[in-house]
């Protein structure tokens, strides 16, 4: 049915023709589809589900892809993967060797710009008009970004440069009045109150009409009121804030009217220079249970479409939970604590902080960079900032980590979610660079816990340091391992033995690693190789050391880590035996120096050699004495 109606639509050719109720079948048949196909797979569904009028509104005005729609962030980009050519293989969403949740030019050429990040769309679709007009080519370049998007601080970089380039680019903000959880910050502010004032470019439209109809004198009245176009619009026009920057301002308009959507963006085609169309949507629109909850629709697992229940409850504790549970414990007993989130209360487990604490909670939005300068002035002003970001958000605020709170030593903690590979969301989400991003920046403190108790202890630990830290944790369930060995006192800020059989290899376990970890020395115990493993807890400073005296006494040293092997814990443990003179062979059990793709979490750990079989299997293989004596035999 789906296929067949979108040859119809396309046969009719000119959208005038498109009768009201083709288009509301078409509509319907899209969201039916991805309800049902989401449901199964799990992913971004009520972000999509705003968009089915405003992506067939597109494709049928702009002829993608020698027309170039960028999609910022492009978890919106499911409708536009299902009208060029991806329909077929949408079943393989999000899962290894599938179709991408975002935007991918090696998917498909449709494709004009990798997203993931969010508010990359408005630079990436300037350049590309840039280009266009060098090579003199005609080809329109649009950029869809979403309310949320746009509070991120590049967005408006772009902005600003986009309104003065003259270039013919259409900006098309999709206003839905959510970001995960609800909007916030000025911008959002602003826009709500655009969505209340009388529809400015009909305005101009009737007022020129009246106008210019009046006998006789209606030319020269309309070229005077032209003239006093700035006083109308500061009276009239909603999007003055986009107009001042440069841009012609469209809108608000329904973003759920397909012919109105279609009359607008034709006429973007006859407007010269940047353009910002307002768009209206609703988050979840067509589905009941998503138009209520557009949070827990944002991102979702497999679920039943009759109720919207997730198919898997998961009753255990997160890290995130855990993470803000223990940061409201302390808030308690401390008032100088308070906590930021960049957009994304829920996902870092913030929600029930900001509920106990509102006024020591701060969601900046999409607006990572300014998150950690905000952190450090609260932090200079005497206060104790916990900013909890996605380890691949953070990566955004690199220059202000350095700078602007290591450099000065200020008391910020980051608490890093999602450290490790994510999954489901692929390259641009994996957590497997921060240790490397953060290991070179002096007075930071970085700590990797290996399970739940652990991390309690780091926040403690946190909390009482008069300097900056990164306390690392994966996506997912909290572990808790147990140790026989006499427990280490964080404050120590020394590692700890967790599993000692003798000395032929030394393993050192990055965080939640150290849970694979045991389950191999007890494999290597059955295969009478003997094992000492550490959990450092302290990536840095490093407990030396503990590190050295047990390297020196045995034959092979091995690292895990879900971190890159480049600038990675491995790396480090390297030169330290180097600058100790320990030239032990060192095997780094890391990520390879490529961008990890989408799939299973445990799937991705396997395809890349992080199991408990790969790694006995190697460590084996080292001590295999009939190995052992071919290599020697053969030299
Ligand atoms: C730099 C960055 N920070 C945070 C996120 C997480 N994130 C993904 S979508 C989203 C909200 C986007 O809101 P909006 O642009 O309004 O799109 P909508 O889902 O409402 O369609 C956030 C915060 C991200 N992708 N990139
Ligand atoms: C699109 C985006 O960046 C977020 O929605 C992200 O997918 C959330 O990831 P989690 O599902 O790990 O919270
Ligand atoms: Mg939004």
């Amino acid at each position: 049915m789906l296929n067949s109606l979108l040859d119809q639509i396309k046969s009719i050719g000119d959208f005038r023709k498109i009768k009201k109720h083709q288009i509301n079948i078409l509509a319907e048949e899209l969201r039916n589809f991805l309800i049902a196909n989401v449901s199964k797979t799990g992913g971004h569904l009520a972000s999509n589900l705003g968009v089915v009028e405003l992506t067939l509104a597109l494709h049928t005005i702009f002829d993608s892809p020698k027309d170039k729609i960028i999609w910022d962030v492009g978890h919106q980009s499911y409708i536009h993967k299902i009208l060029t050519g991806r329909k077929d293989d949408f079943h393989t969403l999000r899962q290894y060797k599938g179709l991408s949740g975002f935007p991918k030019r090696l998917e498909s050429d449709h494709d004009h710009f990798d997203t993931g990040h969010s508010s990359t769309s408005i630079s990436a679709a300037l350049g590309m008009a840039c280009a266009r007009d060098l090579n003199k080519e005609k080809h329109s370049v649009v950029a869809v970004i979403g309310d949320g998007a746009l509070t991120g601080g590049m967005a408006f970089e772009a902005l600003n440069h986009a309104g003065q380039s003259n270039k013919n680019i259409t900006i098309i903000l999709n206003d839905n009045e959510m970001s995960i959880s609800e909007n916030v910050g000025g911008v959002s502010n602003y826009l709500n109150k655009i969505r209340t004032t009388p529809l400015y470019y009909k305005f101009k439209g009737d007022m020129e009409n009246l106008i210019v109809n009046i006998p006789a004198i209606g030319k020269s009245v309309y070229k005077t009121a032209e003239k006093a176009k700035d006083c109308i619009k500061y009276f009239f026009v909603p999007g003055v804030l986009f107009e001042e920057l440069g841009f012609t301002y469209l809108g608000p308009i329904d973003g759920h009217n397909y012919a109105e959507l279609c009359k607008v963006l034709e006429s973007t085609k006859n407007i010269s220079g940047p353009i910002l169309l307002h768009v209206v949507t609703k988050k979840g629109k067509g589905y009941a249970v998503a138009e209520n909850a557009p949070e827990k629709f944002h991102g979702i697992g497999p679920f039943n479409i009759n109720t919207g229940e997730l198919l898997s409850t998961n009753k255990n504790l997160s890290y995130s939970e855990l993470v803000g549970n223990l940061l409201v414990e302390h808030a308690e007993n401390n008032e100088k604590i308070v906590a930021i989130t960049a957009a994304m209360p829920s996902g870092t487990g913030l929600v029930p902080f900001s509920k106990a604490f509102p006024n020591r909670f701060f969601d900046v939005g999409i607006a990572e960079q300014h998150a950690v300068t905000f952190a450090a002035g609260l932090a200079v002003a005497g206060y104790k900032p916990f900013f909890a970001v996605y380890s691949t958000f953070l990566s955004r605020a690199m220059g202000q980590v350095i700078n602007d709170v290591c450099l000065q030593s200020l008391p910020v903690t980051f608490l890093i979610d999602r450290a490790g590979i994510v999954g489901n969301d692929g390259e641009t989400h994996h957590g497997i660079m921060d240790i490397s991003m953060l290991y070179p920046i002096p007075n930071l403190t970085i700590l990797a816990p290996k399970d739940g108790n652990e991390l309690r202890e780091m926040m403690d630990f946190a909390v009482n340091l008069n300097g900056p830290v990164a306390i690392r944790y994966p996506r997912g369930n909290v572990h808790s391992l147990s140790s026989e060995f006499p427990k280490v006192s964080i404050e120590s800020k020394k590692g700890e033995i967790l599993y000692n059989t003798g000395k032929d290899a030394l393993i050192i376990a990055v965080g939640h690693m150290n849970e694979l970890a045991l389950q191999v020395c007890e494999r290597l115990k059955r295969e009478n190789i003997n094992v000492t493993l550490i959990n450092p807890r302290f990536l840095k400073p490093l407990d030396s050391n503990l590190i050295l005296e047990n390297a020196i006494k045995c034959k092979k040293v091995y690292t895990i880590e879900d971190n890159y092997k480049y600038g990675g814990f491995g790396s480090q443990i390297c030169s330290l035996l180097n600058e100790h003179n320990i030239f032990k062979e060192v095997n780094v059990f890391a990520f390879p120096d490529k961008f990890i793709e989408h799939g299973d979490v445990n799937l991705l750990y396997d395809v890349y050699g992080l199991t408990v079989d790969d790694i006995v299997t190697i460590i084996s293989k080292d001590f295999d004495s009939n190995i052992i004596n071919k290599i020697v035999f053969n030299r």
